[in-house]
């Protein structure tokens, strides 16, 4: 594979974009759906390969799906009794990964998930153990990773489970989807000591909301779901404001103006931070009904920050590239749950912002960021979207920079190195 010559632009970026719609939403109304009383119908829906891998997991339990001609409308009917007897390939998708085991608990026989090799180190290990509490076999290799197999029989005892979520908050989200098809019920205790990215958790509560659940976040650490159907629905996504990210930091790196179309007024999406980190790097950023627009500062005025990215850490990447082309040093923080990603991404970081010369130090829970001087490298990408993002941030700034392998962008938005070299050359 070549590397991607990424674009440099020593002018200011301005454009409008749009970007596809968002992965996490996509993946819980597709998982919603397999769970449902009736058909659900999304519309714009993010068409990628986390999307495209719950699609085929859904269908594998035996939903039915129709795809308009343009793919902007997906119709989904639920099977009276989902199906077993299939294996889910979860490629390196978290929300596949997780949440497709309480479903495939709920079908009568075998269900066997496996993925890519990255994926086998990915920590799934406390979802597990949490499904065994409400009564379900699962027989994995006793690394708590892929390959898994889950024994369905046809129903799910719920009520009490402790899951320790400090590694990833989609083994809570996992849980809460399916617990209303539990025959008790859900009540669901995090033991851990810290837990990240809740806003996906609040996020989770509120589609279940959607589909009729009654969930709620009874204390910090607490949830419950009641039993009770899953209404089928007729939803259109917003689009990914993680995937947004990228492009509006091109803006902000070069002094330039980027306008992302449909940003919305309210959302669930952690990634709407990122405008306020924006803010905080120097930026202006304005909303209006047709979109957030993004301003400046430009390199010579981007300050350093101190970030706390627990909640939004999969934004963590594109903002250690900006911080990388700040005129200051910067500290994120809370971020230790980053090593079990899509690959080490503190690690990932760390190697590539030095590759290029840039002074940076893993902390236990993040990262130190010391900007100096940069040198165009070939930066690796470790099968990881947000790296390939972060590396094409780091190539604006820098003439000769490369990207090896862009095309894991697919993974939520195929398309990536087209869009932003239109973005880039206006
Ligand atoms: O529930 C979700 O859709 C997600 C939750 C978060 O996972 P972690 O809590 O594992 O970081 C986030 O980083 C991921 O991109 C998507
Ligand atoms: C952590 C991420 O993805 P996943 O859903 O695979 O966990 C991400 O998209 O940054």
């Amino acid at each position: 594979m070549t590397a991607w010559p990424a674009p440099a632009s020593d002018r200011p970026v301005h454009g409008a974009v749009t970007v596809p719609g968002s992965k996490s939403l996509t993946n819980r109304y597709l998982l919603l759906a397999a769970l449902a009383d009736g058909p659900s119908t999304l519309r714009g829906p993010l068409v990628s390969r986390d999307t495209l891998l719950m699609l085929q997991a859904v269908q594998s339990l035996g939903v039915q799906v129709e795809r308009s001609a343009d793919d902007d409308r997906w119709t989904l009917t639920p099977p009276a009794t989902l199906r077993a007897g299939t294996r889910i390939d979860c490629g390196l998708a978290g929300t596949v990964i997780r949440f497709v085991p309480p479903v495939a608990a709920l079908a009568d026989g075998e269900v066997a998930f496996d993925g890519d090799a990255e994926a086998r180190v990915r920590p799934v290990g406390p979802l597990l153990e949490g499904l065994r509490q409400l009564g379900i076999r699962i027989e994995d290799e006793g690394r708590g990773t892929l390959p898994f197999t889950v024994h369905g029989t046809g129903s799910v005892r719920g009520g009490e489970v402790q899951v320790d979520a400090s590694a990833s908050s989609q083994f809570v989200s996992a849980l809460l989807l399916a617990g209303a098809r539990f025959t008790e019920g859900l009540l669901l205790r995090h033991t851990g000591a810290s837990l990240p990215s809740v806003p996906h958790i609040d996020m989770t509560l509120q589609v279940l909301r959607e589909a009729g659940v009654r969930a709620a976040r009874l204390s910090e650490a607490t949830w419950v779901v009641d039993h009770g159907p899953v209404h089928g629905l007729s939803v259109r996504v917003e689009p990914d404001l993680s995937t947004a990210a990228p492009l509006l930091a091109a803006a902000a790196v070069t002094g330039g103006q980027v306008m992302l179309r449909h940003w919305p007024e309210e959302t669930t999406q952690g990634g709407a931070a990122f405008r306020v980190i924006l803010e905080q790097f120097g930026a202006r950023t304005e909303w209006t009904e047709e979109g957030l627009t993004v301003e400046g500062p430009g390199r010579d005025a981007l300050r350093g920050v101190d970030l706390d990215l627990h909640e939004v850490g999969e934004l963590t990447p594109v903002v250690a590239a900006v911080a990388a082309l700040a005129q200051g040093p910067s500290v994120l923080r809370g971020v230790a749950h980053l090593r079990g990603h899509e690959t080490d991404r503190l690690a990932a970081l760390e190697a590539e912002l030095g590759r290029m010369g840039c002074g940076v130090e893993q902390t236990p829970d993040g990262l130190r960021i010391t900007p100096a001087p940069l040198r165009p490298a070939v930066l690796q990408t470790y099968h990881d979207h947000r790296m390939a993002q972060a590396a094409a941030v780091l190539g604006l700034a820098v003439p000769g920079t490369e990207i090896e392998n862009v095309e894991t962008t697919d993974k939520t938005f195929p398309g990536f190195a087209a869009a932003w070299t239109d973005l880039v050359h206006g």
